[in-house]
């Protein structure tokens, strides 16, 4: 096992950062009470109950780092996807692709993290995992994916530090092993939502989440492909315009915000607040694999929702519907898929501050604290208030019409 030396560094924000100028005008020099040597060791808590926590606390430090990590896990995203290669992408045991920059996004928002927040007990409930990297035929792979990670952190400037060997970047990725829970924090990342839409150069959001006693408290989602203007039914093309992306973010009872990630200045966002479902799009993923076109359909269908669905990958659907770009989104997986608390935490939160729900299909609100998976009855939609109980209704209707026998 690595250790750790633990030598308090002052870590001084270099003024030509490539991040976000907001992010790094907000993080002032701080200690970090770890340093990188040869070999890495996280942080990590030994039990989740010795976590602190208040309801009424503030989590403005946590969101400043949040903020940055996922800002320079897009720097490493938006470099790969320009230049993806074959050897980049390796297929998981459940037949998903996962890329070098999947892994590379984890290791640096954990790293960053860690990095940001030296004093806190950290726990991270993450989707990837070493266990694939760790075989001889990875080796190019894991090699890859450690210098994208140093050239990301080098090239930021913000962290003095010797590069990661592989063998920390393994270590590091393995620190997103915890199974969250309902005590104390737990950071929640998926460090590329939407992997295929990242393969196709269409959408893709880096998600992440910090829950507090099971509850989600502030949520980050850094979407590199989603241009800063509507993407509603009628402005579909402002999806094939190059963009620098947006980063939508949220703390509980602050609102949510949205900025570019080249650092224009946030503006608070709000949910739609249409009543009339004949006036509502909706989204839903672009992978029929992943949710039920027809029944979303039928479902709006009942609601007399007029414009065709806006169909795009990740967590992104959050973030548009967080600003108004469409009413409702309908995610309805094949039976006996299980869904993962990193792919609903930060969305969620991002469309809870700007005046929305999100409930499963029986009308009960999400609930992260049951570890891992998201523990619901058949479905998610997300909608705003108004239209809710509309859509529950016709969403109800639907899936018992579904479940007769056809005549
Ligand atoms: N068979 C599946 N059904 C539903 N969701 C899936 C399935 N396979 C992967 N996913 C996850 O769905 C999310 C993206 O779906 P969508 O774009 O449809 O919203 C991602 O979190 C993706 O994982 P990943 O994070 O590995 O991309
Ligand atoms: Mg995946
Ligand atoms: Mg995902
Ligand atoms: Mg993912």
């Amino acid at each position: 096992m690595a250790s750790i030396t633990a030598v308090a560094r002052l870590v001084h924000i270099n003024p030509s950062s490539k991040l976000n100028p907001s992010l790094v005008s907000a993080t002032k020099p701080l200690f970090t009470f770890f340093s990188l040597k040869s070999s890495y060791s996280p942080i990590v808590s030994s039990s989740a109950a010795s976590l602190t926590s208040s309801r009424a606390m503030s989590y403005d430090k946590q969101l400043i780092a949040a903020k940055k990590a996922a800002s320079l896990a897009s720097l490493l995203c938006q470099n790969v996807q320009k230049g993806l290669l074959q050897s980049d992408v390796q297929s998981k045991s459940d037949k998903s692709p996962v890329t070098v920059a999947d892994y590379g996004s984890q290791v640096l928002v954990s790293f960053v993290l860690q990095q940001e927040l030296p004093s806190q007990a950290f726990s991270l409930v993450a989707e990837e995992d070493s266990g694939d990297l760790r075989k001889e035929d990875s080796q190019e792979t894991l090699q890859r994916i450690t210098k994208l990670v140093n050239d990301t952190i080098a090239s930021d400037g913000s962290y003095k530090v010797s590069p990661l060997s592989e063998s920390d970047v393994l270590t590091i990725i393995d620190c997103g092993t915890s199974e969250g829970g309902s005590n104390g924090q737990h950071w929640v990342l998926d460090p590329i939502d939407g992997t295929k839409g990242f393969l196709r150069g269409d959408q893709y959001a880096i998600a992440l989440g910090l829950l507090d006693e099971g509850k989600v408290v502030l949520g980050v989602l850094a979407c590199p492909n989603l241009p800063l203007e509507s993407i509603n039914n009628k402005n579909q093309n402002a999806l094939t315009k190059s963009s620098s992306g947006c980063l939508f973010y949220a703390q509980l009872s602050c609102g949510t915000y949205m900025e570019s990630l080249s650092g224009s200045p946030p503006v608070k966002v709000h949910v739609s607040d249409t009543e009339n479902p004949e006036e509502a799009s909706f989204f839903e993923s672009y992978e029929a694999a992943h949710s039920s076109h027809s029944l979303s359909g039928s479902i709006a269908n009942k609601l007399g929702v007029k414009a065709p669905p806006v169909r795009i990958d990740s967590q992104a659907k959050y973030g548009a519907l967080s600003r108004g770009d469409g009413a409702i989104y309908l995610r309805f997986p094949n039976k006996g898929y299980r869904e993962k608390i990193w792919d609903h935490a930060a969305g969620y939160i991002v469309v809870a501050e700007a005046g929305g729900v999100a409930s499963d299909a029986s009308g009960k609100p999400l609930d992260f604290s049951k570890g891992r998976y998201l523990d619901l009855d058949t479905g998610i939609i997300v909608t705003n208030r108004k239209l809710m109980p509309a859509v529950l209704k016709a969403v109800q209707d639907s899936l018992k019409e579904q479940a007769l026998p056809s005549l």
